[in-house]
């Protein structure tokens, strides 16, 4: 089975970003917010697709930009706006359905654009069985949705977003095996960065803005 560390290092995962929110904050859908000119979604694609092996975007709503012609796009299992567990469920179905023999389903969220080029591998490296989950961490913080999730905890997930009130993906990773794997910050010309800078407002677009302008004058 081609699962992981122990069987297949060089193993790439399934992927799907998560956009299926409703980006109340920011006012406007974050996949197609500009950043220096390209938006987050064109960024995260480029940062993804040497580290996985498919990628699929969630979507509940017009993304208010073009999407790639060849982008599969699945919209929640669960519709009503579950929140980011409805979209991992997605993620979990649509790999159970495209990729029957991957273990795990790897998201990414779409408002992260500086993650790192490493965290499939390194999450993929850290799984020891197809049961267990591997989540991203950096300056002691969880990053819950840049996750490596067993395919087979789908009906577990499922029934616990019908019965659960507060939905909260933290509670539903502490409810199963998993493993933490702690990334640096980024050492950049400009700075320590931190890779799992996230975007929900517009002052953090800018902030994000700011970051891309000292790192692209830094490299002049
Ligand atoms: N599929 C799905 N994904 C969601 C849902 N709500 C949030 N997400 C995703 O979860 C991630 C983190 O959510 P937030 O940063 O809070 O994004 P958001 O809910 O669109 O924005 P706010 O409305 O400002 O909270 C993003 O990648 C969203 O796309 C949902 O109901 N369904
Ligand atoms: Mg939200």
């Amino acid at each position: 089975m081609p699962t992981a560390r122990g069987t297949d290092r060089q193993w790439r995962p399934p992927a799907v970003i998560l956009a299926g929110g409703r980006s109340s904050r920011m006012g406007s859908p974050k996949a197609g917010l500009l950043l220096r000119g390209r938006t987050m979604l064109d960024r995260i694609i480029e940062r993804l697709e040497p580290q996985v092996e498919s990628i699929a975007l969630n979507l509940n709503a017009d993304p208010g930009v073009a999407l790639p012609p060849n982008l599969v796009v699945v919209a929640d299992t669960m519709p009503g706006f579950f929140g980011p567990l409805a979209g991992i469920l997605t993620a979990m179905r649509h790999a159970g359905r495209t990729a029957p023999a991957a273990s795990h389903v790897l998201t990414v969220p779409t408002d992260t654009p500086f993650f790192p080029d490493n965290v499939a591998s390194r999450l993929v490296d850290a799984v020891t069985s197809g049961e267990e989950i591997a989540v991203a961490w950096s300056d002691g913080k969880m990053h819950p949705l840049f996750a490596l999730w067993p395919v087979a905890l789908a009906d577990d997930l499922e029934a616990w977003i019908r019965t659960d009130e507060k939905l909260r993906v933290r509670a539903f990773i502490a409810r199963h095996r998993s493993t933490a794997v702690d990334f640096p910050l980024s050492a950049t010309k400009a700075g320590p960065l931190d890779p799992f800078f996230n975007i929900n407002t517009p002052e953090q677009l800018r902030q994000a803005e700011e970051w891309l302008k000292r790192l692209e004058d830094h490299s002049r």
